[in-house]
């Protein structure tokens, strides 16, 4: 079975929105291991618009605590800022059982590549090893959709990654224009390719209830997926008639005013 982490990124940019600690970061995500996820995801950015230094340690904790996966993702090549100490010196603090490089821009309003691996395999290779001998198995993010910025993703293996992570932001576009058939080939094909030089192969962007089932089925050597902004958006529709009946039964056991 593939496992699924949960992206729990989204949780905090509402969070954020408001200050104070509501919704709890660390309570949605025991929410979703007690469902059954096998593990949490997060992605700290330099800016801290979502996920601060704090929840990662406190989540790195409830993991560790629970015995399940901690994927920590986020561009090593970021400087270290005031409140964003750097994603390597992340790792050396709360030593994730998976560390996920990707390659952003500073700016950027979510992750949109992977690496480049023939120009970047170089410069990653110091990092693999030095994460490596923190313990963290380590995926690279990696492009599928493009043959020419597929094509080096041997390189992966080369520099001593475990694991490639296919960027599925294409997939999830082409599948909403219902034009995925020849994109799904390209991932399989990436992924095959990965697997024959010894590379693990995860996914993660944009998956979500509708599109991931036709993924897994054209690409079945992915071991996990990641998923965040559509989960958390689908729960969020799952949640509300319920939660609206609850503030309804409120009003109606307080039962003082009537509405004109
Ligand atoms: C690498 C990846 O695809 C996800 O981590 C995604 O980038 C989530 O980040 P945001 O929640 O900041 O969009
Ligand atoms: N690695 C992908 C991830 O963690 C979640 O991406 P998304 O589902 O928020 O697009």
């Amino acid at each position: 079975m593939t496992f699924l982490s949960v992206n729990v990124n989204k949780i905090a940019v509402l969070r954020n929105s408001r200050g104070g600690n509501d919704p709890d970061v660390v309570q949605a995500a025991r929410a979703c291991l007690h469902a059954g996820a096998h593990g949490i995801t997060v992605h700290p950015r330099p800016d801290a618009r979502h996920i601060r230094a704090a929840d990662v340690h406190a989540l790195a904790a409830l993991t560790a605590a629970r015995g399940v996966e901690f994927n920590l993702e986020g561009n090593p090549f970021a400087p270290p800022r005031p409140g964003y100490p750097g994603f390597l010196a992340l790792c050396a603090a709360v030593r994730p059982a998976q560390a996920t490089l990707v390659p952003d821009g500073d700016a950027q309003l979510t992750s949109d590549h992977g690496f480049d691996f023939a120009r970047d395999a170089e410069r990653l290779s110091p990092l693999v090893e030095q994460l490596r001998g923190l313990g963290c198995r380590v995926s690279l993010f990696a492009d599928a959709w493009d043959p020419v910025r597929s094509a080096g993703v041997e390189h992966a293996a080369a520099i001593g990654a475990d694991r490639i992570e296919l960027y599925t932001g294409p997939y999830a576009d082409a599948f909403h224009r219902g034009e995925h058939a020849s994109m799904l080939e390209r991932f399989a094909d990436v992924a095959r390719r990965a697997r024959s030089v010894g590379l693990g192969v995860n996914a993660g962007h944009d998956l979500s209830q509708e599109n991931l089932g036709a993924f897994l089925a054209a690409v079945p050597e992915v071991l996990e997926v990641s998923i965040g902004h559509a989960l958390i958006g689908e729960a969020l529709h799952d949640g509300l008639q319920a939660t609206v009946r609850g503030y309804l039964a409120i009003l109606d056991g307080a039962g003082v005013a009537s509405a004109p």
